[in-house]
């Protein structure tokens, strides 16, 4: 059987990196996926490899299944049930497994979503062989979130075949998870994010596991009601970053400058929790609408002020923000900043006509803007039937021309109903 797994990025509203430091953030799903489908070989396949193709970047990996009991002897003593963390031991051999797999200089960034993959793959199935493709929708290293979406969705599909995980299977389509089985996917891919952050809060696996939006602090998460319609311009800047960089600056500078900086974490506690209830406040007329969004933006100001403060602003972030300001719109940075993904909040009443001008300005300068849709759900599964991954036809033709990342797609039911998706929501999303 095979399986198909898909985890949505995200946006902060408020609270990135003070998230790290105790103080409350607020995140919503976006809707855009990354997808990972599991196939194992049947015994006619005759294969004895892990293989993990990374399919928008063309990368195919594969590992002899001895070669990784030959390296992780410890393999089996982790039960999916009971998420642990990668010892350093460990994390050295999963290393060495990664580096003879010799990845192009200029995609060494993967390396470490390589090693999460191992990680989580042999601690789920242990050695057994098997073949992963994972596509996605979001710009890689860009603050949407996709570290988090690329741990969620594998974690979901390999839960989703586990023994011990016994996440059921009741249908086809795309299938929410039971919450308790919802907590185990999202311990997995916060495992997973440790080994691509450093030290994450786990506010990204969390919103990428549970969708809608959330406000986040030490571990808790609360859900959020939306009262309000909540619309926002996403810039990519395409300002290359890392998170695990950025969050160990912020670390520094704290160690640095430490009762400065508990003010500057306590301030954005605050921008968080007055941003969640205004949120989640009734508006009762146009006009409360109007109100709510004016001290949105004002709290978005604030919060990206605090950032700069952290160090983890950037002049192509600048220059979004004086854009944006020429039409009395806000705007901060989201996600890891140190340039990547910026939000401007766009107001209810604010016309197509100024939107287009403002993302045609932004796009003038080199940026690419999108909207995305805000809130939607979470990790979805899906169970595959057919040829699927491994006899299926590849339709091998290259489809970047519509819009859809990626190369060909096989002929499976599941990723037919991709391709249809992925080109309506291009289009949707080019233009407000
Ligand atoms: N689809 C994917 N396939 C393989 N690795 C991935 C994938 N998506 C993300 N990664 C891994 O995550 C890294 C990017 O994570 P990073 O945390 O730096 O950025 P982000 O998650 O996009 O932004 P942010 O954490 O600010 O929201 C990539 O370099 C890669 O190692
Ligand atoms: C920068 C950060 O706060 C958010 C990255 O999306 C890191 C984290 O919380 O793990
Ligand atoms: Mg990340």
């Amino acid at each position: 059987m095979e399986v198909r797994a898909r985890a949505p990025g995200k946006i902060i509203l408020a609270g990135e990196h003070a998230v790290v430091h105790g103080s409350t953030a607020v995140a919503a799903a976006i809707d855009l996926y990354t997808y990972v489908s599991l196939r194992f070989p049947t015994p006619t396949d005759n294969d004895n490899q892990l293989k993990l193709h990374l399919k928008d970047v063309g990368l195919e990996l594969s590992w002899p299944v001895g070669k990784l009991k030959e390296a992780l002897p410890k393999l089996s003593s982790h039960p999916a049930s009971a998420p642990s963390s990668c010892s350093l031991e460990t994390f050295k051999a999963i290393t060495a497994l990664v580096d003879e797999q010799n990845i192009p200089e200029t995609n060494i960034g993967l390396a470490t979503g390589v090693s999460a993959f191992l990680w989580l793959y042999t601690s789920i199935h242990g050695d057994k062989p098997a073949k992963v493709v994972v596509t996605s929708e979001l710009p890689l290293g860009s603050g949407l979130g996709s570290s988090a979406a690329f741990c969620v969705a594998l974690s979901g599909a390999l839960l989703a075949l586990s023994e011990s995980g016994k996440l059921d299977f009741t249908d086809q389509g795309w299938q929410i998870f039971q919450d308790s089985d919802l907590e185990l996917v999202n311990k997995w891919a916060f495992e997973g994010e440790k080994i691509i952050h450093g030290k994450p809060s786990g506010i990204d696996n969390t919103v990428s596991t549970y969708g809608n939006m959330i406000k986040f602090r030490s571990g808790q998460l609360t859900r959020i009601k939306t009262n309000m319609p909540l619309k926002m311009l996403i810039t990519n800047t395409k300002v290359g970053r890392n998170t695990k960089a950025l969050v160990a600056s912020v670390s520094e500078r704290t160690l640095r400058h430490t009762s400065a900086m508990a003010s500057v974490f306590n301030a954005v506690d605050a921008i968080s929790n007055e941003l969640a209830a205004i949120i989640q406040a009734p508006a009762s007329d146009d006009l409360a609408v109007t109100e709510k969004e004016e001290k949105l933006g004002e709290l978005m100001e604030m919060n990206q002020g605090l950032l700069l403060c952290m160090g983890v602003s950037h002049l192509s972030i600048d220059t979004v923000i004086r854009v944006a300001l020429k039409y009395k719109l806000s705007t901060k940075l989201t996600g890891a900043g140190g340039g990547g993904c910026v939000l401007t909040l766009l107001p209810t009443l604010l016309s197509g006509t100024v939107v287009n001008k403002v993302i045609a300005e932004l796009e003038s300068c080199g940026f690419q803007c999108m909207i995305a849709g805000i809130g939607g759900g979470g990790m979805e599964k899906q169970k595959c039937n057919g040829t699927g991954l491994f006899g299926g036809l590849r339709l091998g033709v290259g489809l970047g021309g519509l819009g859809i990342p990626g190369g060909g797609r096989e002929t499976s039911a599941c990723w037919e109903q991709d391709i249809i998706g992925f080109w309506v929501q291009g289009r949707e999303r080019g233009r407000a």
